[in-house]
């Protein structure tokens, strides 16, 4: 068996944040922390959805404090480590310093694919605090192969030590990730990440892509609990690359009990390629406008897909959520 050369980073406890509405309970977060722990998975990330600091009008308010939360998966950890996802402003520094009492050991600092530079201060604070520090460049089909290497660049000359591809529209084809990995293997020296959406049911062809192609950080979450239609599911990624030769540390049992005993329960519902979310996939918009976008529909009275067609064409980016009650209003003034 090829010897394991890569990490596997569960997602479930962040970006399935988006499909629980911010509402994960302290009970539901330490269950999915001790299975994720006793399955062998090295990192996994709690955070509100949008990341530290993320509970707001605009994104969406969490139920429960997240620094309890991390703390509680903390507490839960005998060999994982928890990450934090940071959005440069919408986390501010405090909240990263609050996140590492709590007992948070890596961070992510998230930018639109296209503004790597303001992530300067955070990467160099995850590093100061003694993180693992990584940069995250969201929407990365919006961006052509050379302005992604040309972000990552700058995300490693500020201390990133791992630079992630993020398909957050669940938009990219494999030989788009083949690309850009390719091209960012030849360009930075280090490690470089895949976080796929499954809107196109692509997620989990994606991230083989990836790991041929040079990855060495791919993300996953159980049951592909995430926004939109959810991310390459964790559990099926395992039993993947297990079949493709390589060893991935974590027991294939556990793991699959941690997704159907612990995080199949508290589902609100099941992770599905719907109409919306397709459309997402298809049209290039930000997964995490999914349940925001289906709450406009309805307070306007218009097909959620029009809307997720609009924001496609004007090129939406994360951030901008409130743009989605506009189109959506203006639809309604249309039709
Ligand atoms: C804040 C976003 O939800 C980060 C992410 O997971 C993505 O862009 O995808
Ligand atoms: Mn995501």
């Amino acid at each position: 068996m090829e010897k394991k050369s890569f990490e596997i980073l569960d997602v479930t406890l962040r970006d399935g944040s988006h499909a629980m509405s911010h509402a994960f309970t302290p009970g539901q977060v330490r269950d999915t922390a001790r299975a994720l722990d006793a399955a062998g998975v090295r990192y996994f990330e709690v955070s509100h959805g949008d990341g530290l600091g993320g509970s707001s009008l605009q994104y969406g308010l969490s139920a429960h404090d997240e620094l309890e939360l991390i703390e509680i998966a903390a507490d839960e950890c005998k060999q994982a480590e928890v990450s934090v996802l940071l959005i440069p402003g919408i986390g501010v520094k405090g909240d990263l310093q609050n996140a590492v009492k709590a007992g948070a050991k890596m961070v992510r600092v998230a930018t639109h694919v296209t503004e790597a530079d303001v992530a300067a201060q955070h990467i160099a604070l995850g590093r100061e605090l003694g993180l693992k520090t990584v940069g995250f460049l969201m929407m990365s089909h919006m961006a052509p192969t050379a302005k992604i290497v040309e972000q990552a660049k700058l995300f490693e000359s500020y201390g990133a030590e791992v630079v992630y591809v993020t398909d957050s529209a669940g938009y990219m084809l494999p030989q788009d990730v083949t690309e850009r990995i390719s091209a960012l293997k030849q360009s930075i020296g280090c490690d470089i990440g895949f976080h796929g959406h499954n809107n196109l049911s692509m997620a989990m062809a994606n991230t083989v892509a990836a790991v041929e192609a040079g990855a060495t950080f791919i993300d996953g979450s159980l049951r592909a609990l995430g926004a939109g239609s959810g991310n390459t599911q964790t559990e099926v990624m395992v039993a993947v690359l297990e079949r493709l030769g390589y060893e991935t540390g974590i027991d294939l049992y556990k793991i699959m009990d941690a997704a159907n005993d612990v995080v199949t329960p508290y589902m609100p519902r099941p992770q599905e390629i719907t109409g919306s979310s397709l459309v997402m996939g298809y049209s290039g918009v930000y997964s995490s406008f999914l349940l925001h976008t289906q709450v406009a529909a309805k307070r306007f009275g218009v097909d959620e897909r029009d809307i997720l067609l609009e924001l496609g064409r004007m090129k939406a980016v994360g951030g901008q959520e409130d743009l989605i009650y506009d189109v959506a209003q203006g639809i309604a003034v249309r039709n």
